[in-house]
Order: C-alpha cells, then structure tokens, then sequence
C-alpha cells in the first residue's frame, strides 16, 4: 500500500477507535456499584422501593422512594437545592430528579414526574407500582443556596422546573426567619397541567399568610376550565412586564416619603432563578452555553440590565 493510503488507513482506523471509545465506554456514573447496606452517596447506587405513586393529571405522577432509614446520611450532608440520578435498570440510563421536600429521617422522598410521550425514564418510572426497587444516587447539589446572600429572590419556573423551587420555599419557610423576600412565577400549559394540590397549597397558605416574605403568580398558555385552588392564573406568558412588576418597592407611600428620603437606600440586592422547558429559558435568560454551562444573560432579564452574577440558570 503506497504511504499516503497507508496513513489514511491509520487516521480511519484511529478516528473509528475513538468514536466507538466515546459511545460504548460505560460512564464512571453509570456504572457505578450498587450498595445496599452503605448510606446514600453520589459515587454510588443505593436500592429505593416504591412507597407510593399517584396520578395527578395525565402525564404526571407523585411518587414516592424509600431508602432504608439507616442509610440516610446525616443532616450536614444535604444542602438545599439538591437532586438524585435515578437508574432507569432496563437501559442503564439516569436521570436527574429533584425530591420536593427534601428525605425525611425514615428515608422518604417524595418527587413529582412528569411522562414524556418518548421520554425514557420518566415513563419507565410511571409504570413502577408500590413495592417495586429503583437505584438511585445523590446528593448532587444543583445550586447552593447561601441565606441573607440576596434581599430579593426571583424564581421563574415552567412545568416540573417548579420542584427545585419548591424544594428552597420548603427548606426555607421551616428554617424562619429569614430576611429575604421571595417572588415565584409559574407558568404551565393549562390549569390541569398545574403542580398538584401538594405543591400549591402550601405556597398558596404561605403566600396569603405572609404576602410581604413571599408572594407567587401562576400564568397558563390556555384556561379550559376552572382554575383549581381558588387561583386566578394569568393567561398568557410570563413576559417584560410581569417580571418588571415583580421589581417595584412595595413599600407603604408615607414609608417612602418620610423615611426613605432621609435615610437613602442602597439598591436591594436582586437574584433571579429560572427552571423550565429550554425554549422558555432561552426567552427569559438566554439559552445555556455549551456542556450546560450558563452562558450569557441574554431574553428578557438581559433586556433589563441584570448580568450573570444575577441571574442562575438550574
Ligand atoms: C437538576 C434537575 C432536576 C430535575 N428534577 C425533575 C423533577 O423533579 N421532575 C421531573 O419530572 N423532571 C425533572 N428533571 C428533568 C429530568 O431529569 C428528565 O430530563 C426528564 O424526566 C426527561 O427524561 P426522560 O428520560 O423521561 O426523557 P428523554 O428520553 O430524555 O427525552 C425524550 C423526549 O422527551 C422530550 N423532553 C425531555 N425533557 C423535556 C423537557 N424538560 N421539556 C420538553 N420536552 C422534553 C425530549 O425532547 C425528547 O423528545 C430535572 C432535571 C434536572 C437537570
């Protein structure tokens, strides 16, 4: 074979061999080991059964996983806002899910699933009954939470993008007081595809009893019946100006008149969170960089000025 054919045999032979290396090479996470009498732990699988499933809508499922108690890590070991992979065991892929209220000290997580007509571990997990065994890992921490860091938190989420949310009001709202003020935006296609009562109800309660530490608005791209809940949703998206009217001071006018001019105010310090669909990510923040890194502010939030120290893109 002359050389110049010869060494284009070798680069083939060579850019096949990677390739193939690329794809078949199991993962360090996937293939992680499975222990059944170590705690739960990130660089391992630990065997959950199915305590409950329940429907709650037509794609979506509140479910949840036990570990066996002894094997809950200690307290210290959980910072808000954390996940798990969970293993789907027919083709040994996983997938990142958010449990709503943390584990509890009888190793409980309860997390709310959505179906994708095509989505692999979403469905495979729809069809587990009570009893069944799931192997999961974590905690894997999807952002960390640094109390008093910010006045104001903004967090705008869309579908199932409402659980890491929900996880940080939860954890918040137990650990009283803190100073900063929370704002949620919600949207979902239509009053069914809302979060369930479990979700809503608590944050609608907090919100009526607290208004100045926490208010929420829901938004919906269509209303085919009553809202549940005693909720008026917002029908439309969550554009320019709901975000803007999240950012008015809402003090008392004679607050402003007489103590604000005397004593002037730093600006308060303003976090924005935003969880959901890509395409809804893409209009508010800008799209993610590349390998998910966050890329820049671009969408609405850079329209108005905030940069990324600003805003969190989970
Ligand atoms: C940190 C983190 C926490 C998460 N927590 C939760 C949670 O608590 N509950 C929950 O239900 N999900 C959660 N997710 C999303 C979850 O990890 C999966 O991406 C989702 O369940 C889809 O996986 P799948 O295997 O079922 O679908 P895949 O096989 O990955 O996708 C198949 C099809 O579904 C479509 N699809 C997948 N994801 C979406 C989407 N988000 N929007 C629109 N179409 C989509 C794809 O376009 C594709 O056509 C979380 C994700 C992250 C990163």
């Amino acid at each position: 074979m002359p050389p110049i054919q010869r060494l284009r045999a070798a680069t083939f032979i060579g850019v096949a061999g990677v390739t193939a290396l690329y794809f078949f090479y199991p993962s360090p996470s996937k293939s992680a080991s499975t222990f059944s009498d170590e705690p739960l732990s990130p660089s391992h699988f630990t065997p959950a059964s199915v305590t409950s499933t329940e429907s709650c809508g037509p794609n979506y499922r509140l479910i949840t996983l036990t570990v066996p108690p002894k094997l809950v890590p200690p307290k210290s070991s959980f910072s808000t806002i954390w996940s798990v992979f969970i293993k789907d065991d027919d083709i040994q892929v996983e997938r990142p899910y958010t449990p709503l209220e943390g584990i509890d000290e009888h190793g409980n997580m309860k997390f709310w699933i959505k179906k994708y007509p095509r989505g692999e571990v979403g469905r495979w997990l729809h069809s587990k009954q009570i009893g069944d065994k799931v192997e999961l890992r974590g905690p894997l921490q999807t952002w960390l939470w640094k109390d008093e860091a910010w006045d104001e938190v903004i967090m705008i989420s869309g579908g199932t993008g409402i659980t890491p949310f929900y996880q940080l009001l939860h954890s918040t709202f137990q650990n009283m007081p803190s100073k900063t003020r929370f704002t949620l935006l919600h949207s979902s296609r239509s009053p069914s595809e809302f979060p369930p009562p479990e979700i809503l109800v608590p944050l609608i309660d907090h919100s009526r009893a607290n208004p100045e530490r926490f208010q929420m608005r829901l938004f919906v791209d269509e209303i085919e019946k009553e809202s549940p809940l005693g909720v008026t949703p917002q029908l439309g998206r969550i554009d320019r100006q709901a975000i803007e009217s999240c950012l008015e001071y809402k003090t008392s006018w004679w607050h402003r008149l007489f103590w604000e001019r005397r004593q002037p105010q730093p600006p308060p310090k303003v976090l924005f969170l935003v969880c959901g669909p890509e395409p809804m990510i893409n209009a508010i923040a800008g799209p993610y960089g590349r390998n998910y890194s966050q890329g820049p502010v671009l969408g609405i939030l850079g329209e108005l000025g905030f940069t990324s120290t600003q805003v969190r893109k989970l």
